[in-house]
């Protein structure tokens, strides 16, 4: 959980040279990868940058007289900061840099380079690298800090699957201009299975605890209840469950997507990337948003227990909340999204509603009302209708400003909050939809019926999560509210005696989990005892500092 020192190498370094590196290049570099001959990471971030990557200040200058290219760091700003692997593990690197051929800056690409010696270790002469320092969590994994003194690369070691630069200088241009970006997309599209992951793994500890804790009553003159008894505890718990399915869901179909855009780009075929960046952006913000707050929520369900290490939440929660800043910052991916929002928009508004995307074509049909009470296609219509509203609303908003003659990043600075609002229901709607898709091709009837639970009650919690936006131009009445409600609260109790089955589902076994709390055999109070005793404070009797301090402090006469 804390991390693994290879991770970036299987989870960046690899892909990035599968999907940028040539099949020439691939040959040299991509089996001794995959056999970790060498070890590699993703060098892109900066001390001074990370979310605005056309800022990048390290530069790759080519140098036809040698053909080589110069790497360089030319102020403190420019050293590269975070990479996972960097530190101390990897002796090869694919480093981000702006190239610069010709004395043309072309902006940021992809580069082999060697950091350590391959027998040795030691870093190279025109290296500095090395470890950042203790973080909130994955303190397994050495991020690192690097920086080059004019090190020199031969040309070859430019990622050139999609661009090239010929040894005259000649530069062949990519066939879309962020294709180098799709290491990023490959991470982001794998995101929202990997935080539906940690998600799952709180609530099983958090579940499983709330079956053994016992405090209080429901019904007076009876034994102390279960917590998970409790209609707080139920919804403190449930709804994330929902989430963590839908999340998996959702997942998947991302994961096919890029799969798939893979092998369009291989043929040509960019088409489908400006569609998986809008939505991988979303997903990926609001995934790892909801999934913090619902890890918090599983902490705090299991009380005072639930801060203590023994729960193991803690950690989860450490690396799980890594996710809102990595691969993009969560505001600045969600206004990602918000461009193709207000794109689509746009297109409407010029009359070219039939040239929309399949996941944006709602924003052009209107819808006057839903009734409920029929089933959870009315509960989408509800979805798409509180999205294209508020798509619409920021969208004229950032265009109202645009005509008013406000340049285009101060009217898009002073609509960013609307902006991102409209992102997120946008992708709060595509969830909704994944899952219901997914559960309607469940084929077993019996893991049916309790997914269709699970849908309804993510569908209830949803809407009553976004029911200002509903209410705001009448589209929900508030006895349609009250309606949700109660269904909530139906489906809560109707979850219940399946709950603990829904969390060992995910079949963690006890050595994933780490928990005290979480312990498949619910021997809770004796393991904590046990794990309390084998605390490190706990080797002595008396510890060492009441001679040094607690002695002088008590026989002081002052
Ligand atoms: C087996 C798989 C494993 C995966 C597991 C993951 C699950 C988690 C489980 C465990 C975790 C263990 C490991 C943890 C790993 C953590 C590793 C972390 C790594 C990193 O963080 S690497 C660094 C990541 N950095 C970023 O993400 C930077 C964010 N910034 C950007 O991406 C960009 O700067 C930008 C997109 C914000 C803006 O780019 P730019 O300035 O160049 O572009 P704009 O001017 O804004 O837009 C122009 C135009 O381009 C479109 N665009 C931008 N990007 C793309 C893209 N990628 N694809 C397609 N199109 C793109 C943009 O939409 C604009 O279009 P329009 O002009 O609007 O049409
Ligand atoms: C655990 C972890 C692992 C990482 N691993 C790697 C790795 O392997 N390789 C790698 O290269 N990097 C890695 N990173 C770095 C990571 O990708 C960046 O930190 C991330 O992209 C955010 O960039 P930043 O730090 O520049 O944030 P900043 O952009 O400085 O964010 C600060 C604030 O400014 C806001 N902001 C910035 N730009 C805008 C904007 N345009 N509009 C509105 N608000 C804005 C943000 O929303 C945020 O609130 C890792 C980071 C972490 C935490």
């Amino acid at each position: 959980m804390e991390g693994h020192p290879l991770a970036l190498h299987d989870v960046m370094f690899i892909p990035a040279l599968v999907a940028q590196a040539s099949d020439e290049q691939n040959k040299k570099w991509l089996r001794r990868a995959q056999r970790r001959e060498i070890v590699g990471c993703y060098a892109q971030t900066e001390l001074g940058h990370g979310s605005n990557l056309r800022k990048l200040e390290t530069t790759a200058t080519y140098d036809v007289s040698t053909q080589e290219f110069v790497l360089h760091t030319p102020q403190i700003t420019s050293l590269k900061w975070w990479p996972g692997g960097l530190g101390k593990s990897s002796n090869y690197a694919v480093v981000v840099a702006n190239m610069i051929v010709k004395e043309k800056h072309l902006g940021p690409h992809s580069f082999l380079v060697q950091l350590r010696d391959e027998i040795t270790h030691q870093s190279l002469k025109g290296i500095t690298v090395g470890d950042i320092g203790p973080k909130l969590s994955f303190n397994a994994i050495d991020n690192g800090f690097l920086g080059f003194d004019n090190y020199r690369i031969p040309r070859t070691n430019l990622l050139m699957r999609h661009s090239r630069v010929e040894p005259d200088g000649t530069y062949v241009k990519p066939p879309h201009a962020k294709i180098n970006y799709s290491a990023m997309v490959r991470v982001r599209s794998h995101m929202a299975t990997g935080q539906g992951n940690f998600l799952a793994q709180a609530l099983t500890i958090a579940v499983r605890y709330s079956t053994v804790r016992r405090q209080g009553f429901i019904e007076s003159g009876e034994q102390e209840v279960k917590v998970l008894d409790y209609q707080t505890q139920q919804h403190r718990l449930f709804p994330s469950i929902a989430k963590a399915y839908a999340f998996t869901f959702a997942g998947y179909e991302t994961i096919r997507l890029y799969e798939q855009l893979l092998k369009e780009v291989d043929t040509g075929n960019v088409s489908l990337m400006a569609d998986l960046h809008a939505l991988t952006s979303g997903l990926k913000s609001v995934v790892t948003h909801q999934t913090a707050q619902g890890i918090e929520q599983a902490r705090m369900a299991c009380g005072g227990h639930g801060y203590s290490q023994a729960s193991y939440i803690s950690e989860i929660f450490g690396v799980a909340v890594g996710g809102c800043t990595y691969e993009g910052e969560n505001m600045v991916m969600l206004l990602q999204l918000a461009r193709y929002l207000v794109k689509s928009v746009e297109q409407i508004k010029a009359g070219e509603s039939g040239k929309l995307g399949p996941l944006v074509a709602y924003l052009a049909v209107k819808v006057d009302g839903v009734d409920l009470e029929k089933g959870v296609e009315e509960y989408m219509k509800a979805f798409q209708h509180v999205s294209r509203l508020q798509t619409w609303k920021a969208s004229e908003k950032f265009l109202k400003l645009l005509k008013s003659g406000e340049k285009r990043e101060v009217a898009w600075n002073k609509s960013s909050v609307e902006l991102t609002r409209a992102s997120r229901l946008h992708t709060r709607l595509y969830i909704a939809e994944t899952f219901k898709r997914s559960v309607q091709e469940v084929a077993d009837p019996r893991l049916k019926e309790v997914l269709t639970d699970l849908l309804h009650l993510h569908v209830n919690y949803e809407l009553l999560d976004m029911a200002t936006y509903a209410l705001e131009d009448g589209f929900l009445s508030s006895s349609q509210l009250d309606y949700v409600r109660d269904q909530l609260y139906f489906y809560l109790a109707k979850i219940r005696p399946n709950a603990v089955s829904l969390v060992d589902s995910w079949e963690f076994s006890d050595m994933q989990l780490r928990s005290v709390l979480g312990r498949r055999d619910g021997n809770v109070y004796e393991n904590l005892v046990a794990w309390a005793k084998a605390s490190p404070l706990n080797k002595t009797d008396v510890l060492p500092s009441v001679e040094k301090y607690l002695k002088p402090m008590m026989n002081s006469k002052l």
